[in-house]
């Protein structure tokens, strides 16, 4: 899968300008959903005055979608997770819908509120996750594994490499490749695939060490950047970061299969561009693909 960064640095201020617009929307949607389910209460039990106008109106005033896209960049927009909720939206006006229905025919029927509530908690989900994937920027995530993407790194490793000029420090830089990832995917099917590298990144954030970041840099490759750290360490790092991921139980849809991973590993320096650190690192990882995979490899000078 193409990693795709998903703002430009100048859209970083439209970006914060809608998150700003999102919160305040979705406080109002809570609010008015109170409304909703209040007024829905007060009809059913004939309480005050209040027709199914009122609860249809209070229901459009429920359809955010329409006011977050007018404030949406298009990347925004056009993301999957975005598309997500406005489908449940669909969902959730559809069945709202149906409830205005039966109690105008004078039938109080809970399964159909029930239902509302099932879809309406799903919504919540999905704005939520939209909230925190904008707390974090969106740019900075691949949507499968929830990892740093290739745009974060480019960003990070410049940082970086500012600070181990300053201070003297070793930086180093693993790849890590997933072994033989074509026959699984091959073997049990494409979902089962990105279950695996799910699995592997989770593997990966558990067991790196505080300082350390991970990226997932595209399909099945990962970089890890070790601030303070030489080659040597990095290698001890990234060897029980191999056996773990060895360990891992990886078990879905009553299909298990055992995985491994290979690593390559290069020192970075401040003065260089990461392109080519990053080939060094990689010759390192095909000589281990070479010599029987699961192994870590250093760079070395020929
Ligand atoms: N399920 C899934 N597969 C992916 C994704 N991105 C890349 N791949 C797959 O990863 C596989 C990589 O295969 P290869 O590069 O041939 O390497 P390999 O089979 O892992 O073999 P070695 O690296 O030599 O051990 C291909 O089948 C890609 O389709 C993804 O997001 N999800």
């Amino acid at each position: 899968m193409p990693e795709k960064a998903l703002f430009r640095e100048e859209d970083v201020d439209k970006l914060q300008n809608f998150h700003y617009a999102y919160k305040k929307t979705v406080a109002k949607y809570h609010a008015c959903r109170l409304d909703f389910f209040y007024k829905l209460f007060c009809f059913s039990h004939s309480t005050g005055d209040v027709s199914t106008t009122d609860i249809k109106n209070l229901l459009s005033a429920l359809e955010i979608i329409s006011t977050l896209k007018s404030n949406a960049v298009d990347e925004v927009s056009t993301h999957s997770l975005f598309i997500e909720i406005e489908k449940q939206q669909k969902k959730l006006v559809e069945q709202g819908e149906m409830v205005i229905e039966i109690l105008k025919a004078d039938r109080i029927q809970t399964d159909s509120i029930h239902k509302l509530i099932v879809i309406m908690k799903q919504f919540d989900v999905l704005l939520n996750r939209l909230d925190l994937g904008l707390t974090a920027s969106l740019t900075d995530v691949d949507e499968l594994t929830g990892l740093l993407n290739r745009a974060a790194f480019e960003r990070t490793v410049k940082k970086l490499q500012a600070q181990s000029s300053r201070s003297g420090e070793m930086l180093s830089l693993a790849i890590i490749d997933a072994d033989h990832f074509k026959e699984v995917n091959d073997t049990y099917g494409h979902n089962f695939g990105d279950y695996v590298l799910e699995e592997l990144a989770d593997c990966f954030e558990k067991h790196i060490r505080p300082l350390d970041s991970v990226y997932r840099y595209g399909g099945e490759e990962f970089l890890v950047l070790l601030p303070n750290t030489d080659t040597e360490q990095a290698e001890r790092v990234m060897n029980r970061l191999r056996e773990e991921v060895a360990k891992l139980p990886l078990s879905n849809d009553g299909i298990s299969v055992a995985q491994t991973v290979s690593i390559g590993i290069a020192s970075l320096e401040c003065d260089e561009d990461p392109d080519e650190a990053i080939e060094r690192a990689d010759e390192a990882l095909y000589k281990a693909k070479d010599t029987g995979r699961n192994k870590v490899i250093l760079w070395q000078d020929k």
